[in-house]
């Protein structure tokens, strides 16, 4: 298939390299023609993922938005969530009336609250039954150097959603399918502030202890999310839920991970924004969660001491604090 990855990102240039590796012609788009020069010069891109030393001959890119989408059966979105939409309104004039679109991203918008798949569709005026979301424990740079993983496609329309595991299957990369894209959209952004957490308290010299705890508990505050959303507890419970948590919350890979680690050993916000190398998705969520949690009823402890993290300058310690601050029926 011609498939298009705009966003030639840590992940978008890797999934492009998985695509590639799965058979079909891929074309990246990125904003930044360096990164376009690299990759069709050098077959590499050292900026975003230098650990791959030479992309597939079928990856190509291009700065032009048209030529990039014109042909493709596929488009797939890889850019980083809070400025998806500016990004893709300029695509919606080339894009074809039968083209699949896929997201690869982890966040929720924080001006509006709403998931990515509301974004894309709502930008490109695109059905429902021609999306589908990506997302699991696809630590990128794991992926790039081609480690056995699992991931996850959802979508309303199977048939969507086969074309698109179909066209993504490869020897190292398996992927499943599932219907319910509220849940794949909702444990991939809300694992991302979980992962803030346990960084930071790692970061604050915390041991298994205490991880364990925040991701218990940030756990059962995505599946509660999720569920009072209308996605299926099931989701929440597999690869893309928890799953995606325990690898997230595990590796240094994680931007999230690393960023909350940073602010444990006493970084402020911007430094460890300086520090970070690619977009960490639960700073800007954070906020959308707790506001998600109030419309949906829904208590948020743990994403609510995050923002006061991220907002009001809170520490380590105070983070668990507000965490133990909490009632002691139920967990
Ligand atoms: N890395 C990973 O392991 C995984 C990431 N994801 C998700 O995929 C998404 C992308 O992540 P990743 O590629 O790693 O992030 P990066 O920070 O590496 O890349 C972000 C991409 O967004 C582009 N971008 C940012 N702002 C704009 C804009 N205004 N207009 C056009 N393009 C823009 C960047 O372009 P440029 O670089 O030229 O500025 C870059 O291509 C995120 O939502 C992330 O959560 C999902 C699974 C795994
Ligand atoms: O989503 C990811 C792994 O599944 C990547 O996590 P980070 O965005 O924190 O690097």
């Amino acid at each position: 298939m011609n498939i298009a990855v705009l966003g030639a990102g840590a992940w978008g240039t890797t999934f492009g390299q998985v695509l590639a590796d799965a058979g079909n012609q891929v074309t990246m788009w990125d904003i930044d023609p360096e990164s376009v020069n690299s990759i069709n010069q050098e077959h590499r891109n050292p900026r975003r993922m230098p650990s791959i030393e030479r992309l597939p001959d079928n990856v190509r890119a291009t700065s032009d938005r048209q030529s990039a989408v014109a042909c493709a059966e596929i488009v797939v979105v890889a850019i980083a969530a809070q400025h998806a939409r500016e990004a893709l309104e300029p695509f919606k004039a080339f894009m074809h009336s039968s083209t699949i679109v896929v997201s690869l991203m982890k966040g929720i918008e924080r001006q509006t609250g709403q998931r990515m798949d509301q974004v894309v569709t709502e930008v490109l005026g695109l059905p429902l039954d021609r999306f589908a979301a990506v997302s699991g424990p696809n630590l990128s740079k794991e992926v790039a150097a081609r480690q056995p993983s699992a991931t996850v496609v959802a979508s309303s329309s199977e048939q969507t959603a086969l074309t698109v595991a179909n066209a993504c299957e490869t020897a190292y990369f398996k992927p499943f399918v599932s219907s319910d894209v509220v849940g794949l959209e909702l444990c991939g952004s809300l694992k991302n502030v979980t992962a803030l957490a346990v960084g930071m308290s790692r970061g604050a010299g915390y041991g298994e202890n205490t991880a364990a705890m925040i991701q218990a508990r940030g756990l059962a505050e995505m599946t509660a999310l999720g569920q009072a959303a209308g996605a299926q507890a099931k989701t929440f419970a597999g690869l893309a839920g928890v799953g995606d948590l325990i690898a997230t919350c595990a590796s240094s890979l994680s931007r999230n991970y690393t960023f909350g680690f940073n602010l444990g050993k006493g970084m402020s916000v911007e430094e460890a924004s300086l520090a970070s190398n690619g977009v960490a998705e639960g700073v800007p969520t954070t906020d959308a969660v707790v506001q998600l949690g109030q419309s949906l009823h829904v208590a948020t402890p743990l994403a609510t001491a995050m923002s006061h993290v991220l907002d009001q300058g809170l520490d380590g310690a105070g983070l668990v604090t507000e965490l133990f601050g909490g009632p002691i029926i139920g967990e």
